[in-house]
């Protein structure tokens, strides 16, 4: 591909296509007005955005976002943040995490036998690695598959006497079926640790995970794609606000405008429309938890009807997420 057309390329956004990701992902796009089109059906793994030119849809699983962020081949994506630390020894280098999603939490944990009673910690986990060694010859047996996590975790716990033993799936029946001791896995609810007979070691969450929205820095990021990214960031930053403020109307003839403001700025509240026109409307925008605080303060200041509301978005000029983006590309 010349400079040119990589500079030209369109905008790719990756979206788990499977998996305990899929759902919420979709969801979350869906709430920032973004909704997607597959064009030939769902076996499709390429879409379109509704209404949003410059940008494609790959439809990939959440391991394989990882590789097409950290390599450039997707510019945008959804995916875990375990797998994240887990697929890319220099995550920070190649990608940036735009924003935790508050959905896929999972610890990556350390877990033992719960027969294992005086075990319960990493120092605690070194000693019986060090005994076996010496008694039996033999090194404690890790079962994961998250195999880097695990050696950089025990090599900073200075445990250095284990194999890994790598799983691809069911790692949490390891220790029974004898192929391994302990493992090293992602754990929710800890209801497949439980009822395997594990525990997870007082010091030992390696990891606490959620879905991300992370962009690649290798990506060739040309206009296009810039373009589609402001335009993709700022209604998932316009959702983002409207959900975390109320916007607090007022008639208030009586007020001066540095006292308004004065109330405002104590408040974290916003006034966007400035102080009051002649009609002596005033509109705040203010954080969730200060709406009853603000109301009374107006109340005060001689307002006699005040509404409150939700709204569905708040677009302004920047957000975080694009200049966090723009800060690295
Ligand atoms: N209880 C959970 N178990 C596993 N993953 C979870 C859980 N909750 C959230 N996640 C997140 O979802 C990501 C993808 O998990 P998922 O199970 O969908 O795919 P996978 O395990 O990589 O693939 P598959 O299970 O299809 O082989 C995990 O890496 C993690 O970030
Ligand atoms: O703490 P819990 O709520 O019990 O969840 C943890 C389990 O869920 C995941 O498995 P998943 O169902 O994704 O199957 P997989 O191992 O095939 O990925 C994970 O690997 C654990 O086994
Ligand atoms: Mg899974």
């Amino acid at each position: 591909m010349t400079q040119t057309q990589a500079n030209d390329a369109p905008l790719v956004l990756a979206v788990p296509s499977k998996g305990r990701l899929q759902e919420n992902a979709t969801a979350f796009f869906g709430r920032a007005g973004l909704s997607f089109v597959q064009a030939r059906g769902q076996r499709e793994y390429r879409g379109q955005i509704a209404g949003l030119g410059g940008a494609e849809v790959a439809y990939l699983s959440a391991s394989e976002i990882v590789a097409q962020l950290s390599s450039g081949a997707a510019h945008l994506g959804i995916t875990g943040e375990d797998l994240v630390r887990e697929q890319v020894a220099d995550a920070d280098a190649s990608m940036v995490l735009l924003a935790p999603l508050g959905f896929g939490q999972a610890n990556v944990v350390v877990a033992v036998p719960q027969a294992w009673i005086d075990v319960r910690t990493m120092a605690d986990l070194d000693d019986v690695a060090a005994t076996m060694r010496a008694r039996h010859g033999r090194k404690l047996r890790v079962a994961t598959k998250y195999v880097n996590l695990t050696r950089r975790f025990f090599a900073s716990h200075g445990l250095a006497d284990y194999r890994i033993v790598e799983s691809l799936g069911a790692t949490e029946g390891a220790p029974a079926a004898g192929t391994a001791e302990i493992v090293v896995d992602i754990t929710t609810t800890g209801a497949t640790l439980t009822a395997n007979a594990l525990k997870v070691l007082d010091d030992g969450v390696i990891l606490a995970s959620e879905a991300n929205l992370v962009a690649s820095v290798r990506a060739p990021w040309g206009k296009q794609a810039r373009d589609a990214a402001a335009a993709i960031l700022s209604r998932i930053a316009a959702e983002e606000e409207a959900r975390s403020v109320r916007e607090v109307r007022a008639v208030l003839n009586a007020v001066s405008p540095q006292r308004l403001g004065e109330i405002a700025h104590r408040l974290g509240a916003r006034l966007p429309f400035g102080t009051a026109g002649s009609d002596g409307v005033v509109t705040l925008h203010c954080p969730r938890k200060a709406v009853f605080p603000l109301v009374e303060e107006l109340s005060k200041a001689g307002a006699d009807d005040i509404t409150v509301r939700a709204l569905d978005y708040v677009f302004r000029r920047s957000n975080p997420l694009i200049e966090r983006l723009l800060a690295r590309i």
